[in-house]
């Protein structure tokens, strides 16, 4: 079992010095619009992947104006206790701390306290190009199978450099083959894993992700789910050499591991294109509760559910069918936002289930 018991966090983004203590496995956080809520959800998901799910870069979680931020929770992870402490130093340099012991490798911790966070910008998972399906996965299966992540991390280390190496090549006429030869051999392992890993876990990720779809959409067809990848076709070696010509031109691998897809169709055509919002929405909630039922299966506890505003994406079956499948059926914790008090309480008290609400910017 896995749980916050308290977070506090300091100048980090609207949040001057404040600290909460969740005392339920339900925590309710509701209050207007802007005042924070996204916020604090997104401080606990930074203790978890040591990285915030919406900025992309450090310094935007900082409060205007202010220099250097601080977040410290207190997790219990299978009755253990398990601190966690977030500095960026005011010259900008992090530091990341899991029980009083600086973390020398921030890919250490990735995994430790899963959580799996459902946000309103989330829909792009399927309404945009294949990145945002390899950031969904790669992020779900790095929390189980950290070889994973390490073999991906140096698979994007080692594209970087050949990317790099391209340019040269194409401006100062070839010279330097010799090392690609060497950065396309030591590509060749870790795309390999990755390649592997993906194809197993999608093959259990597609199974949960259609059940959770039938549950949620009441529907009796599924979207059709696929893994698309150039290595199904062929070997990363053969693709390298094959388009060896190609990518000096292009200055880029236009080949690789970094064009995989979970590809998503509906009626053989693309489900972007085709689906309706509903459809959309149900979707959503099924890649996310397939990433949480797969990461429980894995971990053997659940991991943390942060669901930001996801009242105004479901009606209210569909909603309390979701709490009651997520919040009493699971043992795991789990956090809502919504702007009504009012509404969040109602559905909170229809499960009959121990919850704490947070009322942000009252009192
Ligand atoms: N680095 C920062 N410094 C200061 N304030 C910030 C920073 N980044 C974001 N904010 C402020 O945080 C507020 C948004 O907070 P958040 O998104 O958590 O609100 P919310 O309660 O989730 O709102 P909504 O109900 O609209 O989703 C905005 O007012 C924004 O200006």
């Amino acid at each position: 079992m896995l749980s916050i018991q308290s977070i506090s966090v300091f100048q980090y983004k609207n949040y001057g010095n404040q600290s909460w203590d969740f005392k339920e496995k339900i925590v309710g956080i509701s209050g207007r619009n802007g005042i924070g809520k996204t916020n604090l959800l997104d401080a606990v998901y930074y203790c978890c992947f040591t990285k915030s799910y919406f900025a992309k870069s450090d310094t935007q979680l900082v409060t205007h104006g202010a220099q250097g931020l601080r977040v410290a929770a207190e997790f219990l992870r299978n009755g253990s206790p398990y601190s966690v402490t977030a500095i960026i130093r005011e010259n900008g340099k992090k530091e990341f701390r899991v029980n009083d012991t600086l973390c020398e490798k921030m890919a250490d911790h990735i995994g430790q306290l899963p959580a799996v966070m459902v946000a309103p910008d989330d829909v792009q998972i399927i309404t945009d190009g294949s990145e945002e399906r390899r950031r969904f996965m790669d992020s779900l299966f790095s929390q189980f199978d950290h070889h994973y992540l390490l073999q991906l991390m140096a698979y994007n280390r080692l594209l970087l450099q050949r990317n790099g190496l391209l340019r040269q090549l194409s401006e100062n006429g070839r010279k330097g083959l010799d090392l690609l030869d060497v950065i396309d051999a030591q590509l060749l392992a870790p795309a390999q894993y990755v390649h592997n890993q993906r194809k197993t876990y999608l093959a259990q990720l597609i199974e949960i992700i259609k059940k959770q779809y039938a549950g949620i959409a009441g529907e009796d067809y599924f979207p059709d789910l696929s893994y698309e990848s150039p290595l199904l076709e062929d070997s990363l070696a053969k693709w390298l050499e094959k388009n060896r010509d190609k990518d000096i031109f292009a200055q880029r691998t236009t080949t690789g591991l970094h064009r995989d897809d979970l590809a998503i169709k509906l009626d053989d055509k693309l489900f972007r294109l085709t689906a309706s919002q509903g459809q959309r929405k149900s979707l959503l909630f099924a890649l996310k509760l397939a990433a949480f039922e797969m990461l429980k299966n894995f971990k053997g506890f659940a991991p943390l559910l942060l669901l930001d505003d996801v009242f105004e994406k479901l009606d209210e079956t569909r909603m309390q069918n979701l709490l009651t499948e997520v919040c009493v059926r699971n043992d795991g914790q789990v956090f809502l936002t919504d702007t009504h008090p009012e509404r969040i309480k109602k559905s909170l008290e229809r499960l009959h289930s121990g919850f704490q609400l947070l009322e942000l910017g009252k009192g």
